[in-house]
């Protein structure tokens, strides 16, 4: 099997079978097109990133833009939603993996954010099956056959498909044009869109997206100026895509209404994406000696700064006419524990009943059998309506909460060898290949380890990265440590009949990671480079 590619394009990773179908010339061409057209401004922004970030560490503290001071204060709307898009109560989110699409397909959730992002290990295998697999399931022709035997097809009544391709910081490096990277989220977006935004539209949806990750306005126009370079290209009309985007970085917080009005066309609303928005506040102040976070388990959807970014986002959205989709529990059904299982789906029904009555319009789960609980808390809040955009909110949240980052205690020993164990063991599982992984009966996907390998290396670096037993976190602590969790790690892996081969690496790149004077900005970038 050869591929016929566009000039100036080269694919450095083996053609499995079927890859033929989507790596096509024309989809392809959509792929250069868009890359010569916009890695520029991708570079730039990325360049921009890191200035803010020296700044920050300079001691800058973020506020609102001055230069769109009218576009918070201007009377506008985004774009009217497709009836498809209406009501989205609950979401199920998962990894472009071919059984797991089916069964989220039929969940009986109203929405199905299908991921080749934080649930997803990018290796190039996974990437392309995806595609083939979201081209079977969009056109109703996908089946799987387990190793006993079981056979698995869509219902009749399926979930509406929305598709998270990866942020603007992760390459896809097996494909060059004119000799460079191109960007993984143009990648995945140009194939999965080329091939079926027509069907999907034919079927009565359309080609939604979530849009991961993003620091800026300025980003979100990126976004957008591609969305309008791709209907034209194929032909459709502007505006016909819709795209929700992930409030997950603080930094996000201060121009959620800028990001709408950028997307105003192509706007399908904001979801706070709880995960990544810890991480990003570890992250962005991690050299900030006034701030240093607790244990991971204490920083809930609870604490003020959380509340207060959760809050200000259902405001600016339905200010604007725009869904406010509520965020992920991590909380997964337990098997074999009836007692647990009962606390962790009081969990869920508690987080859900919060985010309904907080004025969001759903939220995300992560498993078919969270599904109907979510139902059911959404349904006790919005009855008929198929959503609450009609619900305004007017708390005035601004940076002083959104940057109250409390609790700071406790930081204990179970802590720290809990982000020690969970981040080795996602790591190992990233590397060989699963990007969403049940550790410690709760979902742990790249911005949950995020945290735990972001907050390891702020009590080392802080000074207030003390145990409640009074010893400072350090790098002779973690050194001892890891070997100690690493044997535990590879006795669970084991004991679930898994392979161990890639956790003796996991657990270098994450003592690397946690220890070295420079913290890297994604975890997914040293193990992008280390996976083939
Ligand atoms: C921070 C963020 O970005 S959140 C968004 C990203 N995260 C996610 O999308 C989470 C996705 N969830 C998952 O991957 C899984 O639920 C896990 C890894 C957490 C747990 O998976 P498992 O241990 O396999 O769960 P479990 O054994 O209970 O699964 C039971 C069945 O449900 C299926 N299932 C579980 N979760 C999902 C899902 N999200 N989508 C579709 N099917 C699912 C399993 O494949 C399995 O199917 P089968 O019985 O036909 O074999
Ligand atoms: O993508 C979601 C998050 O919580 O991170
Ligand atoms: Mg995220």
């Amino acid at each position: 099997m050869s591929l016929k590619l566009p000039e100036g394009m080269q694919i450095n990773a083996p053609l499995q079978p079927r890859f033929d179908e989507i790596l096509t010339p024309d989809a392809l061409a959509l792929v250069a097109r868009l890359h010569r057209a916009f890695e520029p401004r991708r570079q730039e922004l990325l360049k921009a990133r890191v200035e803010r970030q020296k700044r920050i560490d300079a001691g800058e503290l973020p506020d609102f833009l001055p230069e769109t001071k009218a576009i918070r204060e201007g009377d506008w709307k985004v774009a009217p939603l497709p009836k498809a898009l209406e009501n989205r109560r609950v979401e199920i989110t998962g990894p472009v993996e071919r059984k797991m699409i089916i069964n989220a397909y039929n969940s009986g959730a109203d929405s199905y954010m299908t991921d080749f992002e934080d649930s997803n290990s990018p290796n190039w295998s996974n990437q392309i099956q995806g595609q083939v697999n979201l081209y079977d399931a969009i056109r109703r022709q996908i089946s799987f056959t387990n190793e006993k035997g079981k056979e698995y097809k869509l219902n009749d009544k399926i979930a509406t498909l929305q598709i998270r391709p990866r942020g603007w910081h992760l390459d896809e490096k097996h494909v060059l044009v004119d000799g460079k990277r191109v960007s993984g989220g143009i990648f995945d977006f140009a194939l999965v869109f080329f091939h079926n935004a027509k069907e999907q539209i034919a079927r009565g949806a359309g080609p939604f997206y979530y849009l991961p990750k993003m620091e800026s306005h300025l980003e979100a126009r990126l976004w957008n100026d591609i969305f309008v370079m791709a209907q034209e290209h194929i032909g459709l009309p502007k505006g016909t895509i819709k795209a929700t985007v992930l409030v997950e970085t603080i930094l996000a917080t201060f121009e959620m209404e800028e990001i709408l009005y950028e997307l105003r066309d192509h706007s399908a609303g904001l979801n706070a994406g709880r995960w990544d928005y810890i991480f990003s506040c570890i992250k962005k102040f991690k050299r900030n000696t006034d701030f240093c976070l607790a244990n991971r388990a204490a920083i809930t959807m609870e604490v003020p700064f959380m509340r207060a970014y959760a809050l200000a986002l259902v405001k600016a959205c339905h200010k604007r006419g725009a869904p406010a989709m509520g965020g992920m529990s991590a909380l997964i059904p337990i098997k074999n524990d009836e007692a647990a299982n009962e606390k962790a789906m009081a969990g869920i029904r508690n987080d859900k009943a919060r985010d309904a009555r907080d004025g969001f319009d759903g939220g995300w789960v992560a498993h078919p059998g969270l599904v109907s609980l979510a139902q059911e808390e959404f349904q006790k809040v919005l009855g008929d309506r198929p959503n609450q955009w009609d619900k305004q909110r007017d708390d005035t949240f601004g940076p002083k909460d959104w940057m109250n980052f409390q609790p700071e205690q406790p930081i204990t020993e179970t802590g720290v060898r809990n982000n020690i164990n969970v981040g080795i063991h996602y790591l190992g599982s990233w590397l060989s290949g699963n990007g969403c992984v049940p550790i410690h009966n709760l979902m742990e996907d790249a911005a949950t380890a995020e945290i735990s390998r972001s907050q390891i290396w702020q009590w080392v670096v802080s000074p207030k990265g003390k145990l409640d037993d009074g010893r400072k976190v350090d790098a002779a602590m973690v050194r001892a440590i890891i070997p100690e969790e690493l044997a535990k790690v590879k006795a669970t892996v084991t004991a679930g009949g898994e392979d161990t081969a890639t956790y003796d690496q996991a657990a270098k790149i994450f003592e690397e990671m946690s220890l070295s004077d420079n913290f890297p900005e994604f975890l997914t970038l040293p193990l992008y480079e280390a996976m083939a």
